[in-house]
């Protein structure tokens, strides 16, 4: 497969890694100082584009692509207000693109148990849940995506809680996401339930960031056979 790379920091290098090891050619590396050679770039030339850039960057470069009709798998984070905006435009102009928050099969399934914890807990009105998430200090958005996606899940089940801060805080009906962030950590996610009698915590720790690159890089080689707004649920079928 021909793969453009919009955004080419820490995500885009382990991903052209992995993709030349299986054999996909990298059509070309996009960043911030060299976004006019999409001009000159072909769309013929390119079977899927993959985004790992940064808030900012991503709903346009969602566009150039639905566009050019290229595919686009969208790894970027922190730009959740503009989501609506962008499916609408890429279903008014035939796109196809799939955003997620994290491409781990790991956290994908943490996301499931995380909803499965929080159906049972739901009745468990002696517990206050908590969330809390740790990467590296490089990152731009507070709270993570994962811890976003996370939130969501919980509060589809708990019917208490109804929003989430990103701070601690003592309101019954505000789910608290504590953000830290420690070089090198790559993403840790924890949810915590408390008791004056006892604790139930779940963790998904990732050790590098080779998870979130061959899960993208796999909905990389999916995507082009599919059309529309997809989801990881669509990929994963699970
Ligand atoms: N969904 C998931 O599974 C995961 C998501 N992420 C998310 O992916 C994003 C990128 O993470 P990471 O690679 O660690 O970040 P980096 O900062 O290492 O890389 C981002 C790259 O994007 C480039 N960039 C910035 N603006 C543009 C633009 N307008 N067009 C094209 N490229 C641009 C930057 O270029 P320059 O160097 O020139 O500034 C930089 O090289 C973040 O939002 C992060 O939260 C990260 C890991 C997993
Ligand atoms: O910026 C990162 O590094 C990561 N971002 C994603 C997020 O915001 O959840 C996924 C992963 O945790 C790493």
């Amino acid at each position: 497969m021909k793969i453009l790379l919009l955004g080419y920091g820490k995500m885009g290098q382990m991903i052209e890694k992995l993709a030349l090891d299986r054999n996909h050619s990298i059509v070309a590396k996009i960043n911030v100082d060299n976004r006019a050679d999409l001009g000159s770039l072909s769309a013929d030339a390119v079977d899927v584009a993959i985004d790992f850039s940064q808030p900012s960057a991503a709903p346009d470069n969602i566009k150039w692509c639905v566009n050019h009709q290229i595919p686009v798998v969208v790894g970027t984070t922190g730009w959740a207000s503009h989501k609506a905006e962008v499916d609408q435009y890429c279903i008014d102009n035939g796109g196809t693109y799939l955003v997620a928050s994290n491409f781990s099969i790991g956290v994908n399934i943490f996301f499931k148990l995380n909803k499965f914890l929080a159906k049972l807990m739901n009745s468990q009105s002696d517990y206050e849940v908590s969330m809390k998430e740790i990467h590296h200090t490089h990152k731009l958005d507070a709270p993570s995506g994962t811890a976003i996606t996370l939130a969501e899940g919980l509060m589809e089940n708990i019917q208490t809680k109804t929003k989430w801060v990103n701070q601690a805080s003592d309101k019954p009906e505000e789910l608290s996401i504590i953000s830290e962030r420690v070089d090198p950590a790559p993403g840790t996610h924890s949810i915590q339930y408390d008791s004056r009698i006892d604790s139930i915590k779940i963790t998904h720790t990732a050790h590098s960031r080779e998870g979130f690159a061959m899960g993208a890089l796999l909905v990389a080689e999916w995507l082009p056979n599919q059309k529309g707004v997809k989801t990881m649920e669509d990929f994963l079928q699970f």
